[in-house]
């Protein structure tokens, strides 16, 4: 990375209140150089300017900080993490957090694997498969102190994915877009079922841009009924 990326990096994260040293900058360099390696065989980004990768992938990730529930000690999983997005990056600043990485595309798992050995990341466990699957699978389910996801699914369908996973007390960390009043208010009634509440809603601008995003953050109050998730057909077609 050149000088003005590095300063965008460290100063970006700053304004999260996250301190980078510099072994953490050598770490998003060495995620950064397999990123772009790795995309040209399969297709994991379509942003690949240095720039854009360290405010669209790596701070926009390092943004659930802001949420106020990572303290660096947590069970999280990554529900449809892609190319390890919100969760590689919160990992590599706190490389204590227990992480569970789950896509159902393979060969993104075999990139995150790659990420896993050369950024020599502890702790971290790779899963294939539908988060519908896992969610009921008795030593995932409930086993989490927080659950995360990025652009996988609308709110009350990403609610059906995400919650089984949260141990009660725990919490469920969904970033959005700027405009969700509606899908909010749409996924009221999925969220209560899968015993949920909303507690806050936290507005982020991601550094260096003017992308404004919101971080929902869902405690789960009550365990989660057996019948959820169900099978996709039904999340899909008959959303809760
Ligand atoms: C648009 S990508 C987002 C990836 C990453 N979270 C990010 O923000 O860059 C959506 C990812 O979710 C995965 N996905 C979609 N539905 C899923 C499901 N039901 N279970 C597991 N993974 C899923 C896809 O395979 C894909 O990698």
């Amino acid at each position: 990375m050149d000088r003005k990326n590095i300063d965008k990096l460290i100063n970006g994260a700053a304004n999260f209140n996250i301190n980078l040293s510099m072994f953490h900058v050598e770490q998003f360099e060495k995620y950064f150089k397999l990123l772009i390696e790795w995309n040209e065989k399969i297709n994991l980004t379509s942003i690949t300017d240095e720039g854009d990768v360290i405010t669209k992938h790596f701070l926009d990730s390092l943004s659930v900080f802001k949420s106020g529930k990572i303290t660096g000690n947590e069970n999280i999983i990554d529900i449809g993490t892609g190319a390890g997005f919100p969760s590689i990056p919160l990992k590599i600043v706190f490389p204590n957090i227990k992480l569970t990485l789950l896509d159902s595309i393979n060969k993104r798992i075999v990139f995150l694997e790659e990420v896993i050995d050369k950024l020599n990341l502890e702790n971290i466990y790779t899963v294939h498969g539908r988060a519908e699957d896992y969610g009921n699978k008795v030593n995932f389910r409930e086993k989490y102190d927080l659950s995360v996801s990025r652009a996988v699914a609308s709110l009350n369908i990403l609610a059906e994915y995400c919650i089984p996973f949260v141990t009660v007390n725990g919490y469920f960390i969904a970033m959005k877009g700027p405009s969700i009043e509606e899908e909010l208010k749409l996924s009221k009634n999925a969220i209560k079922t899968l015993g949920g509440v909303v507690e806050n809603v936290v507005d982020v601008v991601i550094p260096y841009t003017e992308i404004m995003h919101k971080l929902v953050i869902v405690k789960k109050k009550i365990k989660t009924q057996s019948i959820y998730p169900r099978k996709p057909k039904f999340i899909n077609k008959k959303p809760l």
